[in-house]
Order: C-alpha cells, then structure tokens, then sequence
C-alpha cells in the first residue's frame, strides 16, 4: 500500500496538489448556500431598510456566483490532475515495455496501456481524488450545523449519514439481479442471432414453432432481469425516501418543540440545518461508492504498479548517442549452458573492426544464442564481450550495432517515418540510403502497412538496411537474412550488405560463397571445444 503511494505519488504534479486540496477546500460550500440565504432571509422577515435587502440580494448573488466558480476550479484542477498523472504513468509504461523485456505478451502490454489505464484513472484515481471532496462536502456543512447548535446539528448529521443504509442494505439484491440481466442478455444474444442466422436449417428440420417458443422463452427471461432489477432500485430508492421522512423531520420536529420551550434555537437556524442536512445524503453515497469502486479495481492497480515499481533508471538519451569507434569486438573467457546443455565453455575469440565473420554450424549448435548474447538478450554465465579501442575496454550497447533478421517490423507509415522512426534526418541522407539499398522506385512518402504487406520480403531486408545505414553504426549483426529470398534476392542483399566498410557477423546455414568471409565460427553442437577455421 504505501510503495503504491509511494509510486503515484511520482507521477502527481506537487503544485497541482496543493491547488486540488484548496479547491476542495473552496468548494465545501457547494452544499451550503442556499441554506445560507435561507437562513439570511428568515432572520431578515419583517426587515423594511431597502439598503440591507440590496445588500443581501447582492450578497447572495455573490454566494453563487463563488459557489460557480469554486465548482468549475475544482473540477478542473481534478481533470488536470488526473491528466498529468495519466500522462507521466502512460509514458514511463512505454518506456519499459519498448525498452525493458517484461514477462508481458505484446497484446497484454497494449491491454495495459490502454484499457487497464482507463480502468485505472476511471475507476481508482478518480475516485480517489472524489473521496475527499465528498469528505470536505459532508465535513464542512456538518461543522457548520454543530456550530449553531450541537444538539441539532448532531441530530441532523447522523440522520444524513443513515441515508444511504436501504441502498446499502439492498446492494447485494442490486448487484444480483444486475448480474442476471447481463448474463440473460448474453444468452438472448446468442439465441437470436443463432435462429436468425441459422432460420434455413430450423424450416427444413420441422422445428421452427419449438425453435420460437425457445427464442420467445429467452427473451422473457432477459425482460424479467430488467423488470426486477429496476424493481429493486425502485424500492431501495422508496425506503431511502421512507427513511428520509424519518431521520429528517423527527430532528426537525424535536428542534420545533425546542424552539416552542424556549431553548437556543432560532426557527431560520433550524430551517436552515433542515436544508443543510437534505443535500448530505449525495456525499455519503459518493464516498460509499468511490470505496466500493476502489476495492474492485485491486487487482489492476496491483498489475501496474508492480510494472511501475520496477522502473529502475531507463537511459534512453544516450542511446541516441552516436555509435563507438573501436579497433575489435573481444568475446572473452564466454560460457553459457541452458539447464544441462553447455552451448559454450571458456569460449574466446577477437574480432577486428572491419572483419566479415560467418558464424555456421548444425542447428541446435548455439549460433542464435551467440548473436543474443553479444546483444546482451541473454546474459553470459561467465566471461565477457567487449569492444576494445585503444586499451580500454567498453561495453556494448545498441546503439553500437544493428541486427538485421528475416522479419524486419515494419510501422504503420510513410517510408520517410519508417526510416527515421522520429529521428531527424536530411532528405538528401535518406535518399541515398535509399539508393544504396535499391529502393529508389519508392517515394518518400510511400504509405506502408500492416506491417509492410506492401512490400516484398526482400525489400523489407532493403529497408531495414536502410534505417541501419542512416544511423551509420560499425557493427552489423545479421541473421539468417537470406533464409527467406530466392537465391538472386540473397545474392543481391549480401553483396550490398559486403561492400560496407564495417564489422559483420553473420549466422547462416547455407552459404554458397564461403570467400567473402574473412573467418567462419563453426559450433559444434553441445560440445564444450568450439571449432572455427
Ligand atoms: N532461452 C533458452 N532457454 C533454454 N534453452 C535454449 C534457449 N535458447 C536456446 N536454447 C537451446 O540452446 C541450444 C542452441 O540454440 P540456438 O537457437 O542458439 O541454436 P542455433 O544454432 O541458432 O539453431 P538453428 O540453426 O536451428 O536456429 C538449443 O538446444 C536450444 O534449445
């Protein structure tokens, strides 16, 4: 609980925060103005100066006007507050799902950002900005009460707070038949697209009067949860009436015979405690209501805060940063196993910068799992992978290096959008990385789609080619590109991807030209030796 404040509490604006508390502050009167000129007026009956009716009139309007403004103040800086708060927790939510591997599925983390943070600002973060507003709405007014007379004002405010009991009491019936009639309305769904949809077969097989009766049976079954669940709220809207009726005029009646036996207590006070306390019975419900919505959404709060909570620093700007020179890429001392498997023991090898490097061998053999651990999508056991420049030695960080795949993700947009993914470059420099990976037929504004279904599989590759082209990095990982290209498509991708003047590592199973190599890494598979010519 507290970690979760802890948490949103990153995410609340501090000067929002004040401007919400004196908001709510400012709009406790919400419920107590009319009673106030009510008041005012009782207590002027028989007042014949013009002058104070003007003033009082003026005074009133001012009251009101107030009232308006306290009531758009506090609603605006409630949206306001839950706008900045949606924001910071939507954007950092992003960040770690685009940047961070999370246990997450794809279509999970898209359910997150969107419907579970609706659920969320709705339903928790809403409610928890209207229970002290209701708070204040309830508390100000009663103070108010007891202030004139503690005896009545007591009287009055427990009444109020006993409002809402029916509604309480008849919350479950409620709740029963509400869920009866969304689940009679789902059958009904089903029964009478199905006897639409499949009239035909009913005719044919003689059952059309049964299949009816079965159909007119559903629908009475869903009308009947209507009727019952409007029933019900009808008469817990009765018995709140009823109670009305009885926790409001007995405090009135005992304040009349007050009045009658002379005790301290004015009628225009007592009238005005009487309006007071009509209008107290909305914040108890308000507040009975947030509560009970609160609880409900327990298990989606949980879901992002957790997310939240492992938001450890993400150091996005110096990933924007331009790549490392270096002299090679140092695998040094590398073991890595999977349960028993041991795919590499003590494994060493020196790549120098501008080396083309094949990596091959039977499938199973580790070849995948090296590329990932140079990328640091899997962690080594032991050992480590450098790049080394001048003697010193410098992790590897994506900015550094490319990888090119057989299913390069293509965005939703223009050619221009997919290569420059909001990065800004020159049209001059994306028109010769255009050229460059042959992909000049298109225009710069070419819309792609659904994941570059407009494109072939080659020119995809080509794309992808282009994008690693313009962020001119020295160190391409490639794998298995060719894979899915007819043979003139491969050949035509990797002379391309071999003119380039920088460090590659290639997996591939067939390769028919082994010469452009300048050294092959073959695994063995589940050997503990790795062998390379
Ligand atoms: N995340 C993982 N968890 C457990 N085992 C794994 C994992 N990744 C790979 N392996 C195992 O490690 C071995 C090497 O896998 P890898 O994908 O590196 O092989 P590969 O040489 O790339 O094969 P292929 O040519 O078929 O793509 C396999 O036995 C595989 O089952």
């Amino acid at each position: 609980m507290w970690t979760d404040i802890k948490i949103l509490n990153q995410y609340v604006p501090k000067r929002k925060l004040i401007l919400f508390i004196i908001a709510t502050f400012s709009n406790a009167f919400l419920n107590l103005a009319t009673a106030l000129i009510i008041q005012q007026a009782t207590e002027m009956q028989g007042e014949n100066s013009v002058h104070k009716i003007i003033v009082f009139g003026l005074s009133s309007m001012l009251l009101y006007a107030y009232v308006a403004i306290s009531f758009l103040f506090i609603n605006y800086i409630e949206t306001s507050l839950v706008y900045s708060v949606s924001i910071g927790m939507k954007k950092t939510l992003l960040k770690i799902f685009t940047f961070r591997k999370t246990e997450f599925k794809n279509s999970e983390k898209i359910s997150i950002l969107t419907n579970d943070m609706q659920l969320f600002i709705d339903r928790f973060l809403m409610q928890i900005l209207d229970i002290p507003i209701y708070i204040i709405m309830f508390g100000v007014p009663l103070i108010y009460m007891l202030s004139q007379n503690w005896l009545m004002g007591l009287l009055f405010g427990i009444g109020s707070i006993t409002l809402p009991f029916p509604q309480i009491l008849l919350n479950k019936k409620l709740s029963d038949w509400g869920k009866q009639l969304s689940e009679k309305k789902a059958v009904l769904l089903q029964v009478t697209s199905d006897e639409i949809n499949g009239r035909t077969t009913i005719i044919y097989n003689n059952s059309l009067t049964f299949m009816l009766k079965y159909g007119e049976k559903k629908i009475k079954d869903s009308e009947n949860a209507w009727l019952w669940s409007n029933v019900w709220l009808q008469i817990a809207l009765a018995f709140s009436m009823l109670l009305k009726g009885v926790v409001q005029i007995v405090p009135f009646i005992m304040g009349f015979l007050m009045i009658v036996h002379g005790g301290n207590l004015s009628f225009a006070v007592l009238l005005a405690l009487f309006l007071i306390s009509q209008q107290m019975g909305q914040p108890i419900q308000q507040i009975l209501l947030a509560f009970s919505r609160v609880q409900t959404m327990k298990k989606v709060c949980t879901k992002i805060f957790n997310i939240l909570n492992d938001n450890q620093e993400i150091s996005i700007s110096n990933l924007s940063d331009s790549p490392k020179d270096f002299e090679s890429l140092v695998i040094r001392h590398l073991s890595k196993s999977f349960g028993e498997i041991q795919i590499f023991d003590n494994f060493s090898y020196t790549i120098p910068f501008g080396a083309k490097i094949l990596i091959k061998g039977k499938s199973g053999s580790g070849k995948s799992t090296l590329l990932k651990l140079i990328t640091d999508d899997l962690q080594t056991d032991q050992g480590e992978i450098f790049l080394q420049q001048h003697e010193q030695k410098t992790t590897l960080s994506p900015k550094d290096f490319g990888v090119i795949n057989q299913e390069p993700f293509i965005f939703n947009g223009s050619l221009t959008y997919n290569l420059c993914l909001e990065q800004a470059f020159t049209k001059k420099e994306l028109l010769e990385v255009l050229e460059a990976v042959h992909l000049e037929e298109f225009s710069l504004d070419y819309l792609l789609i659904n994941n570059g279904e407009n494109l072939s599989g080659g020119q995809k590759i080509r794309l992808e080619l282009a994008r690693f082209l313009l962020r001119k990095k020295k160190l391409l990982l490639v794998d298995e590109v060719t894979a899915a290209l007819d043979d003139s498509t491969a050949k035509a991708v990797r002379s391309l991807i071999y003119s380039l003047p920088i460090t590659i590592i290639e997996v591939a199973h067939h390769i028919d030209d082994e010469s452009r190599y300048d050294d092959i890494i073959l695994l063995e598979r589940r050997g503990t030796d790795e062998s390379y010519s």
